[in-house]
């Protein structure tokens, strides 16, 4: 038995001759958060829906919360708890009723039902709300009776497909808060999104999907440092400081006006040690430095762009004197 909350190898699925997903691999701590991201039509949804057992896979060796989920897909259901673009929400009847229905599929008596609603609908903030049909809820409310409709049966394993699409800024920022709950009571989310900064905001690991596969995989920092464009930024105070760095610095960008110098880096410790040492075996001293990465957005346009995957992997270190520009591209953490 591993740790892994959902691993997934060789996953295929297609429709008719269209391959959706093509062979790819997740693999999901538990307790953490998994964001799969990707453009429109991209295969997430159809990833949720495979991993969460409301349709099937072409082939793969799949696993969730430990069970083979082509041999045992009732063990998985019962681990696991599914929100997202396919709402469960009735809006018919109140927001109580709703949590008293999920609490009756899930077998709890009625006593105990009652008291798994309370509990959620004040965890939610649906208290004043929970006497009033679910149609008359906002975006934001619905989506959190969703998922506390989803956390009746107390799932270890929840998939939230697009949470927060069409949601107004404080309804998902509010999402994200219950979102950090959950992995804080040991919870794994597996999430898609198509917003990079949900996905950086809480994700420990990304993966992006484009043609069909994974065409990467990390933390955000790691996937910002796949493409160029990450500088390190020196400004000086001191006009015969700037110059002298200028003069000793190669390929470096400089700013005359700004008084700064902008060198290419991935930002990691290893190089920001060397720029320093640099510095300081020159005799020069910075006023400012600061680290720029790229954004996720940088991330996903370099790697889901119009023709498909064009991974690639800056290898452009600091243009620090080639003697102590020998560190490894590994990352520092
Ligand atoms: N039942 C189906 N029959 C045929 N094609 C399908 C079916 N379901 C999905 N597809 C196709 O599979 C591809 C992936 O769809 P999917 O909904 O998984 O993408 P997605 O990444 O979730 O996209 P979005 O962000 O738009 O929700 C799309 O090209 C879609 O048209």
């Amino acid at each position: 038995m591993t740790s892994l909350a959902i691993a997934a190898n060789g996953l295929r699925k297609s429709y008719g001759d269209k391959v959706v997903l093509d062979g790819i691999d997740l693999a999901v701590p538990a307790g953490t958060v998994f964001s799969l991201l990707g453009p429109n039509g991209a295969g997430k949804t159809t990833a949720v829906k495979i991993l969460s057992t409301l349709i099937s896979a072409d082939g793969g060796d799949l696993h969730v919360a430990g069970h083979d989920l082509a041999a045992d897909p009732q063990a998985v259901r019962a681990a696991i708890g599914v929100t997202g673009q396919f709402s469960a929400v009735d809006g018919l009847i109140t927001g109580e009723e709703n949590m008293l229905l999920m609490a009756d599929l899930h077998h709890l008596s009625k006593r105990e039902g009652r008291r798994v609603a309370t509990e959620l609908l004040e965890r939610f903030d649906l208290v004043e709300a929970a006497k009033k049909p679910a149609a008359s809820y906002s975006g934001g409310m619905k989506r959190r009776l969703d998922i506390a409709m989803t956390l009746v049966g107390s799932p270890r394993i929840i998939f939230l497909d697009e949470p927060t699409t069409g949601l107004d800024p404080r309804s998902r920022h509010n999402m994200w808060g219950i979102i950090r709950e959950l992995v804080s009571d040991g919870v794994t989310v597996f999430l898609t999104t198509q917003y990079l900064d949900e996905a950086d905001e809480l994700a420990d690991r990304i993966a992006v999907l484009s043609d069909g596969k994974i065409a990467a995989e990390g933390s955000a920092d790691e996937l910002k440092r796949l493409i160029p464009g990450g500088h390190v930024r020196l400004r000086f105070a001191d006009p015969a400081a700037y110059r002298s760095a200028s003069a000793a610095l190669r390929e470096v960008t400089r700013d005359d006006e700004a008084l700064s110098l902008q060198l290419p880096s991935d930002g990691s410790q290893r190089e920001l040690r060397s720029i320093l040492n640099w510095l300081d075996s020159v005799g020069v001293e910075a006023d400012e430095l600061t680290v720029h990465t790229p954004d996720l957005d940088d991330v996903f346009f370099a790697l889901t762009g119009p023709t498909g995957s064009t991974s690639s992997t800056s290898s452009t270190g600091p243009t620090v004197p080639a003697a102590q520009n020998d560190q490894s591209k590994e990352t520092a953490r």
